[in-house]
């Protein structure tokens, strides 16, 4: 377990109303140090799960076809700029030797990998290399699409923009027809 220090997070808080000109000690913001530590704790819990400990859910069942949890929403902190980052995962994979995974595992190992500052290559990459190392599975797509606060609301400022990226493994990435099968089950 990785340490959280909620005082040391207070008093960074503290610091950057200082330093901006705000004064700390008004009514409004005489909680916020504490609020944001609090916040912090909750957005960055990742940190502390290895999304692989959700897969150790394992039942024996004879499906070596697509298994497809499509549309699982996510918020993430970019890790360059600490704002967020957000949108949806698609995992797919196609179980072999009768290893298939609860489906809301997939969803929570989401959660474990975008509850830290992040990118999000890692985040689909890690997905993906997750579940091979754990259901080693004849293949794994992941597919990530998101919007960045980092360029909406600061910087280049393009509201609306999407960051699409996925990860390939096994059989996915010699076949573009169920590389396409999936595409087209996410996009229904
Ligand atoms: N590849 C990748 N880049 C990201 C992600 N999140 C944010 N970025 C980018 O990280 C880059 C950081 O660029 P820098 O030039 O170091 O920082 P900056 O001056 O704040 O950049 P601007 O955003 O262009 O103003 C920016 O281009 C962001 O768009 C991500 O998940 N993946
Ligand atoms: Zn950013």
């Amino acid at each position: 377990m990785k340490e959280f220090d909620q005082a040391k997070i207070e008093q960074a808080v503290t610091m950057i109303l200082e330093a901006i000109g705000e004064d700390p000690s008004r009514e409004g913001l005489v909680d916020t140090p504490k609020r944001v530590a609090k916040m912090y704790q909750e957005v960055f819990q990742g940190l502390n799960q290895d999304p692989k400990e959700h897969f150790a859910t394992i039942f024996g069942e004879d499906h070596e076809e697509l298994v497809l949890v499509k549309d699982i929403p996510f918020y993430s902190m970019c890790e360059h700029h600490l704002v967020p980052f957000f949108g949806k995962a698609h995992i797919g994979y196609i179980p072999k030797g009768g290893k298939v995974t609860g489906l809301s595992k997939l969803a929570r190992a989401v959660e474990a990998v975008t509850r830290r500052p992040q990118l999000q290559e890692r985040i689909t990459s890690t997905v993906a290399d997750s579940l091979v190392e754990t259901l080693n599975p004849h293949g794994v797509i992941v597919v990530v699409e998101a919007e960045h606060m980092c360029m909406t609301m600061r910087g280049v400022k393009k509201p609306g923009s999407k960051t699409v990226t996925s990860a390939v493994r096994g059989v996915f990435v010699d076949d573009a027809a169920a590389r396409a099968e999936v595409l087209t089950f996410i996009r229904s």
